[in-house]
């Protein structure tokens, strides 16, 4: 797929601005604070629905401005597509493709596949299993658009639950219905469970990838294991038992969960295991081995969209290329040749090395200006 052409309207520094691509490279320079990672995030807002900024958007629309638009064309294989996204302050939105109001989250999500790539991924490895879960949940939005609809079910049973647990908690003397947790449970069991198969599915792909790219970028020196850490124990083959394995492990955390008020059972609290040469990659090694490993991460990513989809992701690489060393940009840029579309985000040209600018477009952002 190619982004051709993008128009920011009052979106976040951006007061009007228009960007044809005309590279599969961009490299989008300028000083700190100027709105690089603003363009960066108006794709990803296309992409995914989301910012990993923020989840307010009145954050996104411009100060002073009621409403903020972004506006894509691009070229998939299937042909020419154009999306529109209108955020406004209130947080009402309006999604069209094509020019058609589209109603449902569903019918915007999965035009536009990206993968993204920021000095904040170092976080990975190191951060807690929320960075991980929040990692899956991206990637398996871009593949099957429909999960973010089953994400956002669970997390609403789950904030029902813990209300019903909380209120339990802090007044003994007078509990809510008791009648009503076997309902929460149930609900939650069943949404729960389908996010666990999805993401225990996306994983077993996902892991031979990355330890293929990890052993490569090592120099065959590291051997990477990535492993689903459930917190349902399940046997993954045996998929019709999950939802009972579900009900019988809250079950048995039931006690824990009346002292505490809050549900201790379910994806919300997954984990994903990564291991290098057999020791845990948070407390392995060096900075180094850990950005070997983000890359192999996102090197995966990548591949996988590129085989379910059937055509190549867009690449957003924020303020990350000048961290890799020579042998790491070398193996990316191996990676992606001119097959996958890359916008790249630098403060100086000078920071990564020269063999990027091939073939690129540059472009200087000022204050929220795009000048060729
Ligand atoms: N809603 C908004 N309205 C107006 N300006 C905004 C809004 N949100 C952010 N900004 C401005 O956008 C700028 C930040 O842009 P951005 O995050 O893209 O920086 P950057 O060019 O990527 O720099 P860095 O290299 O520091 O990441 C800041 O000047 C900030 O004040």
């Amino acid at each position: 797929m190619y982004l051709q052409h993008l128009q920011l309207h009052q979106f976040r520094n951006y007061a009007g601005q228009s960007v044809e691509f005309a590279a599969p490279k961009t490299i989008l320079v300028g000083a700190n604070a100027q709105g690089k990672s603003n363009l960066l995030e108006a794709v990803e807002l296309l992409s995914t629905l989301k910012s990993h900024r923020t989840s307010r958007d009145r954050d996104l629309v411009q100060e002073g401005s009621a409403a903020a638009q972004i506006t894509a064309a691009l070229q998939r294989d299937s042909g020419p597509l154009d999306l529109t996204l209108t955020l406004r302050a209130n947080g009402r939105r309006t999604l069209s493709v094509n020019s058609e109001t589209v109603r449902r989250h569903l019918d915007f999500l999965g035009h536009i596949n990206m993968v993204q790539f920021s000095s904040l991924d170092l976080d990975l490895v190191r951060g807690g299993p929320g960075t991980r879960r929040n990692w899956l949940d991206t990637v398996l939005i871009q593949l099957e658009p429909v999960y973010a609809y089953l994400w956002q079910q669970y997390q609403q049973v789950l904030k029902q639950r813990n209300a019903f647990l909380k209120q339990r908690r802090a007044h003994p003397e007078r509990p809510p219905d008791a009648a009503q947790l076997p309902l929460w449970d149930q609900q939650l069991a069943s949404m729960g469970a389908r996010v666990i198969q999805r993401r225990y599915r996306m994983l077993k792909r996902l892991a031979p990838l990355a330890q293929k790219w990890h052993h490569t970028i090592s120099g065959q020196q590291e051997q990477l294991v990535l492993a689903y850490a459930p917190n349902i124990t399940h046997d993954p083959e045996q998929p019709d038992h999950l939802y009972g394995e579900f009900l019988a492990q809250i079950e048995a955390r039931a006690g824990a969960e009346y002292h505490q008020g809050i549900t201790l059972t379910g994806p919300h609290r997954d984990e994903v295991d990564l291991l290098i040469n057999e020791t845990p990659a948070r407390q392995y090694g060096s900075q180094g081995q850990q950005r070997t490993l983000v890359l192999a991460l996102k090197l995966a990513e990548l591949q996988l969209i590129e085989e379910i989809i059937g055509e190549p992701p867009l690449l957003l690489l924020d303020d990350v290329l000048a961290e890799l060393d020579l042998n790491r940009q070398n193996q990316l840029l191996a990676a992606i040749q001119e097959r996958f579309q890359t916008l790249i985000t630098t403060t100086h040209l000078g920071a990564f090395e020269a063999k990027w600018l091939d073939s690129a477009q540059v472009l200087t952002v000022e204050k929220g200006q795009i000048q060729l």
